[in-house]
Protein backbone atom coordinates (compact mmCIF):
# COMPACT_ATOMS: atom_id res chain seq x y z
CA UNK A 1 0.00 0.00 0.00
CA UNK A 2 1.47 3.33 -0.82
CA UNK A 3 1.93 5.42 1.77
CA UNK A 4 0.64 8.40 0.17
CA UNK A 5 -2.55 6.70 -0.60
CA UNK A 6 -2.99 4.94 2.61
CA UNK A 7 -2.90 8.64 4.64
CA UNK A 8 -4.49 11.12 2.54
CA UNK A 9 -2.32 14.41 1.89
CA UNK A 10 -5.37 16.46 3.61
CA UNK A 11 -8.56 16.33 5.22
CA UNK A 12 -11.04 13.92 3.79
CA UNK A 13 -13.58 15.84 1.83
CA UNK A 14 -16.72 14.05 3.95
CA UNK A 15 -16.93 11.38 6.49
CA UNK A 16 -19.86 9.58 8.03
CA UNK A 17 -20.80 9.51 12.26
CA UNK A 18 -23.49 8.83 13.98
CA UNK A 19 -24.41 12.59 14.69
CA UNK A 20 -25.06 13.07 10.41
CA UNK A 21 -22.63 13.40 7.59
CA UNK A 22 -19.81 15.42 7.85
CA UNK A 23 -18.94 17.81 4.96
CA UNK A 24 -15.39 19.50 5.11
CA UNK A 25 -16.39 22.90 4.13
CA UNK A 26 -14.64 23.85 0.57
CA UNK A 27 -15.50 27.04 0.74
CA UNK A 28 -13.00 27.85 4.01
CA UNK A 29 -9.84 26.25 2.61
CA UNK A 30 -7.10 26.41 2.31
CA UNK A 31 -6.90 28.59 5.21
CA UNK A 32 -9.31 27.21 7.44
CA UNK A 33 -10.47 23.32 7.89
CA UNK A 34 -13.81 23.22 9.22
CA UNK A 35 -16.50 20.71 8.63
CA UNK A 36 -20.38 21.21 8.65
CA UNK A 37 -22.29 18.50 10.28
CA UNK A 38 -25.33 17.51 8.26
CA UNK A 39 -28.29 16.13 10.28
CA UNK A 40 -30.85 17.07 7.33
CA UNK A 41 -30.80 16.76 3.52
CA UNK A 42 -32.08 20.24 3.35
CA UNK A 43 -28.32 20.79 5.00
CA UNK A 44 -26.66 18.70 2.41
CA UNK A 45 -28.70 20.11 -0.25
CA UNK A 46 -27.37 23.70 1.18
CA UNK A 47 -23.90 22.27 1.21
CA UNK A 48 -23.71 20.86 -2.27
CA UNK A 49 -25.51 24.39 -3.57
CA UNK A 50 -23.17 26.62 -2.29
CA UNK A 51 -19.66 24.35 -2.90
CA UNK A 52 -19.45 23.54 0.26
CA UNK A 53 -18.99 20.11 -0.79
CA UNK A 54 -18.32 19.66 -4.11
CA UNK A 55 -16.22 17.83 -7.66
CA UNK A 56 -18.76 15.16 -9.14
CA UNK A 57 -17.98 12.43 -7.21
CA UNK A 58 -18.48 14.19 -3.57
CA UNK A 59 -21.80 15.51 -4.57
CA UNK A 60 -22.98 12.18 -5.21
CA UNK A 61 -21.86 10.65 -2.01
CA UNK A 62 -23.03 13.18 -0.19
CA UNK A 63 -26.70 13.17 -1.65
CA UNK A 64 -26.40 9.48 -1.24
CA UNK A 65 -26.08 10.18 2.68
CA UNK A 66 -28.56 13.11 2.46
CA UNK A 67 -31.39 10.35 0.96
CA UNK A 68 -30.73 8.62 4.18
CA UNK A 69 -30.89 11.65 6.64
CA UNK A 70 -34.53 12.25 5.23
CA UNK A 71 -35.74 8.77 6.04
CA UNK A 72 -33.90 7.78 9.44
CA UNK A 73 -35.80 9.48 12.14
CA UNK A 74 -38.98 8.26 10.32
CA UNK A 75 -41.62 6.05 12.76
CA UNK A 76 -41.25 2.62 11.53
CA UNK A 77 -44.89 1.83 11.05
CA UNK A 78 -46.09 4.67 8.03
CA UNK A 79 -44.93 3.39 4.90
CA UNK A 80 -46.71 5.58 2.94
CA UNK A 81 -45.09 8.10 4.68
CA UNK A 82 -41.58 6.74 4.22
CA UNK A 83 -41.87 6.48 0.47
CA UNK A 84 -43.34 9.87 -0.13
CA UNK A 85 -40.43 11.07 1.69
CA UNK A 86 -37.88 9.37 -0.06
CA UNK A 87 -39.27 10.34 -3.19
CA UNK A 88 -39.19 13.61 -2.34
CA UNK A 89 -36.30 14.33 -0.80
CA UNK A 90 -34.06 12.41 -3.74
CA UNK A 91 -36.01 15.02 -5.91
CA UNK A 92 -35.22 17.64 -3.53
CA UNK A 93 -31.45 16.54 -3.40
CA UNK A 94 -31.45 16.21 -7.58
CA UNK A 95 -32.64 19.58 -8.61
CA UNK A 96 -29.16 20.45 -5.99
CA UNK A 97 -26.90 20.92 -9.44
CA UNK A 98 -27.66 20.07 -13.31
CA UNK A 99 -24.92 18.77 -14.69
CA UNK A 100 -22.69 16.13 -12.73
CA UNK A 101 -24.05 12.90 -13.47
CA UNK A 102 -22.76 11.73 -10.20
CA UNK A 103 -25.52 13.31 -8.54
CA UNK A 104 -28.63 11.36 -10.58
CA UNK A 105 -26.45 8.45 -10.46
CA UNK A 106 -25.73 8.25 -6.77
CA UNK A 107 -29.76 9.19 -5.92
CA UNK A 108 -31.09 6.56 -8.44
CA UNK A 109 -28.55 3.56 -7.02
CA UNK A 110 -30.14 4.15 -3.79
CA UNK A 111 -33.55 4.38 -4.82
CA UNK A 112 -33.00 1.15 -6.59
CA UNK A 113 -31.80 -0.57 -3.26
CA UNK A 114 -34.56 0.62 -1.66
CA UNK A 115 -37.13 -0.83 -4.26
CA UNK A 116 -35.57 -3.78 -4.42
CA UNK A 117 -36.16 -4.10 -0.76
CA UNK A 118 -39.47 -3.18 -0.54
CA UNK A 119 -40.69 -5.69 1.01
CA UNK A 120 -38.49 -5.45 4.05
CA UNK A 121 -39.21 -3.81 7.27
CA UNK A 122 -38.97 -0.20 7.59
CA UNK A 123 -36.13 -0.53 10.09
CA UNK A 124 -34.31 -2.72 7.34
CA UNK A 125 -35.05 -0.91 4.69
CA UNK A 126 -33.54 1.98 6.47
CA UNK A 127 -30.18 0.30 7.14
CA UNK A 128 -29.95 -1.02 3.58
CA UNK A 129 -30.11 2.53 2.69
CA UNK A 130 -27.68 3.84 4.23
CA UNK A 131 -25.22 0.58 3.71
CA UNK A 132 -26.38 1.94 -0.21
CA UNK A 133 -24.86 5.08 0.23
CA UNK A 134 -21.67 4.06 2.48
CA UNK A 135 -20.95 1.51 -0.13
CA UNK A 136 -20.86 4.47 -2.80
CA UNK A 137 -18.20 6.16 -0.86
CA UNK A 138 -16.53 2.88 -0.43
CA UNK A 139 -16.47 1.91 -3.77
CA UNK A 140 -15.30 5.80 -4.85
CA UNK A 141 -11.83 5.23 -3.05
CA UNK A 142 -11.16 2.27 -4.70
CA UNK A 143 -12.04 2.85 -8.25
CA UNK A 144 -10.42 6.34 -7.79
CA UNK A 145 -6.98 4.60 -6.99
CA UNK A 146 -7.42 2.54 -9.56
CA UNK A 147 -7.82 5.04 -12.35
CA UNK A 148 -4.59 6.11 -10.97
CA UNK A 149 -3.10 2.86 -11.71
CA UNK A 150 -4.43 2.92 -15.01
CA UNK A 151 -2.93 6.73 -15.93
CA UNK A 152 0.63 5.60 -14.85
CA UNK A 153 1.35 4.13 -18.62
CA UNK A 154 0.91 7.36 -20.28
CA UNK A 155 2.72 9.01 -18.20
CA UNK A 156 6.39 9.17 -17.54
CA UNK A 157 9.09 10.40 -14.50
CA UNK A 158 10.54 14.27 -15.66
CA UNK A 159 7.25 15.56 -17.43
CA UNK A 160 4.94 18.56 -17.23
CA UNK A 161 1.35 18.21 -16.41
CA UNK A 162 -1.44 20.33 -16.35
CA UNK A 163 -4.36 20.67 -14.33
CA UNK A 164 -7.43 22.65 -14.68
CA UNK A 165 -10.19 22.97 -11.28
CA UNK A 166 -9.94 20.34 -8.95
CA UNK A 167 -10.17 16.99 -9.29
CA UNK A 168 -8.22 15.85 -6.33
CA UNK A 169 -9.51 13.90 -3.24
CA UNK A 170 -11.21 17.09 -2.34
CA UNK A 171 -13.53 16.14 -4.94
CA UNK A 172 -13.93 12.69 -4.14
CA UNK A 173 -14.03 10.32 -1.10
CA UNK A 174 -10.41 9.62 -0.99
CA UNK A 175 -7.66 9.96 -3.61
CA UNK A 176 -9.42 12.21 -6.93
CA UNK A 177 -9.61 11.40 -10.30
CA UNK A 178 -7.27 13.82 -12.37
CA UNK A 179 -5.00 13.93 -8.67
CA UNK A 180 -4.87 10.14 -8.42
CA UNK A 181 -2.11 9.72 -10.83
CA UNK A 182 0.35 12.05 -9.48
CA UNK A 183 -0.30 10.88 -5.85
CA UNK A 184 1.02 7.47 -7.39
CA UNK A 185 3.79 8.63 -9.74
CA UNK A 186 5.11 10.36 -6.46
CA UNK A 187 4.95 7.52 -4.47
CA UNK A 188 6.96 5.58 -7.44
CA UNK A 189 9.80 9.15 -7.14
CA UNK A 190 8.64 10.41 -10.56
CA UNK A 191 9.66 14.20 -10.51
CA UNK A 192 6.65 15.23 -12.33
CA UNK A 193 6.09 19.17 -12.44
CA UNK A 194 2.45 19.84 -12.20
CA UNK A 195 0.80 23.63 -13.79
CA UNK A 196 -2.48 23.92 -11.67
CA UNK A 197 -4.68 26.57 -13.42
CA UNK A 198 -6.55 28.33 -10.52
CA UNK A 199 -9.84 27.92 -12.36
CA UNK A 200 -11.49 31.28 -12.04
CA UNK A 201 -14.21 32.29 -10.83
CA UNK A 202 -14.35 30.15 -7.79
CA UNK A 203 -10.32 29.37 -7.85
CA UNK A 204 -11.04 25.31 -7.27
CA UNK A 205 -7.39 24.80 -8.44
CA UNK A 206 -5.22 27.41 -6.65
CA UNK A 207 -7.54 26.80 -3.09
CA UNK A 208 -7.49 23.12 -3.47
CA UNK A 209 -5.61 21.66 -5.75
CA UNK A 210 -2.44 23.92 -5.11
CA UNK A 211 -3.65 22.73 -1.76
CA UNK A 212 -3.63 19.46 -1.87
CA UNK A 213 -0.71 19.05 -4.00
CA UNK A 214 1.60 21.14 -1.92
CA UNK A 215 0.44 18.70 1.33
CA UNK A 216 1.34 15.89 -0.20
CA UNK A 217 4.89 17.38 -1.67
CA UNK A 218 4.56 17.47 -4.92
CA UNK A 219 5.92 19.71 -7.51
CA UNK A 220 3.21 22.36 -8.51
CA UNK A 221 3.30 25.92 -10.09
CA UNK A 222 0.11 28.15 -10.01
CA UNK A 223 -0.76 29.78 -12.79
CA UNK A 224 -3.77 32.00 -14.07
CA UNK A 225 -6.00 30.59 -16.73
CA UNK A 226 -4.96 32.66 -19.18
CA UNK A 227 -1.23 31.21 -18.82
CA UNK A 228 -2.03 27.81 -20.25
CA UNK A 229 -1.19 28.73 -23.54
CA UNK A 230 1.84 29.82 -22.94
CA UNK A 231 3.04 26.70 -20.72
CA UNK A 232 2.46 24.80 -23.68
CA UNK A 233 4.27 27.38 -26.52
CA UNK A 234 7.15 27.40 -23.58
CA UNK A 235 7.25 23.49 -23.99
CA UNK A 236 6.82 23.20 -20.35
CA UNK A 237 3.50 21.06 -20.61
CA UNK A 238 3.24 17.18 -21.90
CA UNK A 239 0.00 16.23 -21.11
CA UNK A 240 -3.09 17.84 -19.49
CA UNK A 241 -5.02 15.73 -17.05
CA UNK A 242 -8.77 16.69 -16.11
CA UNK A 243 -11.36 15.52 -14.53
CA UNK A 244 -15.33 15.13 -15.71
CA UNK A 245 -18.52 16.18 -14.63
CA UNK A 246 -20.78 14.12 -17.43
CA UNK A 247 -19.27 11.74 -20.22
CA UNK A 248 -21.74 12.05 -22.94
CA UNK A 249 -22.25 8.65 -24.69
CA UNK A 250 -20.02 9.63 -27.33
CA UNK A 251 -17.52 10.67 -25.79
CA UNK A 252 -18.11 14.46 -25.37
CA UNK A 253 -17.15 15.86 -21.59
CA UNK A 254 -18.78 18.29 -19.81
CA UNK A 255 -15.93 19.90 -16.99
CA UNK A 256 -15.34 23.01 -15.48
CA UNK A 257 -15.74 26.13 -17.45
CA UNK A 258 -12.20 26.47 -19.43
CA UNK A 259 -11.42 22.97 -19.97
CA UNK A 260 -12.71 22.80 -23.77
CA UNK A 261 -10.58 26.25 -24.28
CA UNK A 262 -7.21 23.92 -23.15
CA UNK A 263 -8.47 20.96 -25.16
CA UNK A 264 -8.34 22.97 -28.20
CA UNK A 265 -4.73 25.07 -26.89
CA UNK A 266 -3.78 21.18 -26.34
CA UNK A 267 -4.47 20.07 -30.27
CA UNK A 268 -2.61 22.98 -31.42
CA UNK A 269 0.29 21.86 -29.76
CA UNK A 270 0.36 18.83 -29.96
CA UNK A 271 -0.04 17.85 -26.21
CA UNK A 272 -2.36 14.68 -25.01
CA UNK A 273 -5.54 15.85 -23.82
CA UNK A 274 -6.84 12.44 -20.97
CA UNK A 275 -9.92 12.84 -19.14
CA UNK A 276 -10.31 11.00 -16.05
CA UNK A 277 -13.38 9.34 -15.84
CA UNK A 278 -14.83 7.26 -13.11
CA UNK A 279 -17.96 5.26 -14.92
CA UNK A 280 -20.45 6.91 -12.26
CA UNK A 281 -19.45 10.08 -14.18
CA UNK A 282 -20.21 8.73 -17.79
CA UNK A 283 -23.58 8.58 -18.81
CA UNK A 284 -24.91 6.77 -21.42
CA UNK A 285 -28.65 7.87 -21.50
CA UNK A 286 -26.86 11.27 -22.50
CA UNK A 287 -26.33 10.86 -26.08
CA UNK A 288 -23.92 14.00 -26.84
CA UNK A 289 -22.36 16.86 -25.48
CA UNK A 290 -25.27 18.92 -26.99
CA UNK A 291 -27.41 17.29 -23.97
CA UNK A 292 -25.55 17.91 -21.42
CA UNK A 293 -27.01 20.33 -19.19
CA UNK A 294 -24.46 23.08 -18.06
CA UNK A 295 -25.11 25.03 -14.48
CA UNK A 296 -24.71 28.58 -14.47
CA UNK A 297 -24.22 30.45 -11.27
CA UNK A 298 -24.48 33.68 -9.30
CA UNK A 299 -22.94 36.42 -11.17
CA UNK A 300 -21.62 37.65 -7.64
CA UNK A 301 -18.72 34.76 -8.39
CA UNK A 302 -17.33 36.98 -10.82
CA UNK A 303 -17.99 40.77 -9.89
CA UNK A 304 -17.16 40.23 -6.03
CA UNK A 305 -14.82 36.83 -6.15
CA UNK A 306 -12.70 38.77 -3.29
CA UNK A 307 -15.27 39.80 -1.42
CA UNK A 308 -15.07 43.23 -2.93
CA UNK A 309 -16.54 44.35 -6.21
CA UNK A 310 -14.17 43.82 -9.09
CA UNK A 311 -16.93 45.14 -11.63
CA UNK A 312 -19.27 48.26 -12.01
CA UNK A 313 -22.22 47.89 -10.67
CA UNK A 314 -25.13 46.20 -12.55
CA UNK A 315 -22.75 45.18 -15.65
CA UNK A 316 -24.45 41.97 -17.35
CA UNK A 317 -22.24 38.45 -16.50
CA UNK A 318 -22.51 35.53 -17.81
CA UNK A 319 -21.54 32.68 -15.57
CA UNK A 320 -21.73 29.21 -16.83
CA UNK A 321 -20.02 26.55 -14.26
CA UNK A 322 -18.81 24.16 -17.13
CA UNK A 323 -18.07 23.85 -21.06
CA UNK A 324 -18.44 20.50 -23.47
CA UNK A 325 -15.11 19.44 -25.08
CA UNK A 326 -16.02 17.21 -27.95
CA UNK A 327 -14.82 13.76 -28.20
CA UNK A 328 -12.35 14.32 -30.94
CA UNK A 329 -10.30 16.46 -28.62
CA UNK A 330 -9.95 13.97 -26.16
CA UNK A 331 -7.07 11.79 -26.60
CA UNK A 332 -8.47 9.40 -23.89
CA UNK A 333 -10.58 8.47 -21.36
CA UNK A 334 -8.94 6.66 -18.24
CA UNK A 335 -11.56 4.91 -16.35
CA UNK A 336 -10.94 2.57 -13.61
CA UNK A 337 -12.07 -0.31 -16.15
CA UNK A 338 -8.67 0.97 -18.14
CA UNK A 339 -7.65 3.52 -20.71
CA UNK A 340 -10.61 3.84 -23.85
CA UNK A 341 -9.58 5.63 -26.87
CA UNK A 342 -11.96 7.01 -29.77
CA UNK A 343 -14.39 5.60 -31.34
CA UNK A 344 -15.74 6.32 -27.63
CA UNK A 345 -19.47 5.12 -28.61
CA UNK A 346 -18.49 1.54 -28.92
CA UNK A 347 -15.77 1.83 -25.73
CA UNK A 348 -18.43 3.46 -23.59
CA UNK A 349 -21.17 1.28 -24.38
CA UNK A 350 -18.76 -1.86 -23.81
CA UNK A 351 -17.93 -0.07 -20.37
CA UNK A 352 -19.60 -2.14 -17.32
CA UNK A 353 -21.50 0.59 -15.90
CA UNK A 354 -24.39 0.79 -12.98
CA UNK A 355 -27.88 1.26 -15.30
CA UNK A 356 -29.66 4.18 -14.10
C1 LIG B 1 -13.65 14.63 -9.96
S1 LIG B 1 -14.42 16.18 -9.75
C2 LIG B 1 -15.08 16.48 -11.30
C3 LIG B 1 -15.32 17.95 -11.59
O1 LIG B 1 -16.13 18.66 -10.62
C4 LIG B 1 -15.66 20.02 -10.54
O2 LIG B 1 -16.70 20.98 -10.60
P1 LIG B 1 -17.19 21.74 -9.24
O3 LIG B 1 -15.96 22.18 -8.50
O4 LIG B 1 -18.04 22.90 -9.76
O5 LIG B 1 -18.03 20.73 -8.48
C5 LIG B 1 -14.77 20.16 -11.74
O6 LIG B 1 -15.51 20.33 -12.95
C6 LIG B 1 -14.09 18.80 -11.71
O7 LIG B 1 -13.32 18.54 -12.83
Amino acid sequence: MSTILSQLPHPVSLRWTEEGLQLLDQRRLPLETSYITCRSPQVVRDAIVTLAVRGAPAIGIAAAYGLYLGIRHLPDTDTDGFWQTLQRTAADLRSARPTAVNLVWALDRVLLRAETDRNLPLSQLKTHILEEAQAIQQEDAALCRQIGENFLPLLHDGMGILTHCNAGGLATAAYGTALAPLYLAKEKGWNIHVYADETRPVLQGSRLTAYELQQAGIDVTLICDNMAGHMMQQGKIQAVIVGTDRVAANGDVANKIGTYSLAVLAKAHHIPFYIAAPTPSIDRNTPTGDDIPIEERDAAEITHGWNTATAPPGVNVYNPAFDVTPANLITAIVTEYGVIKPPYLEAIAALPTFKR
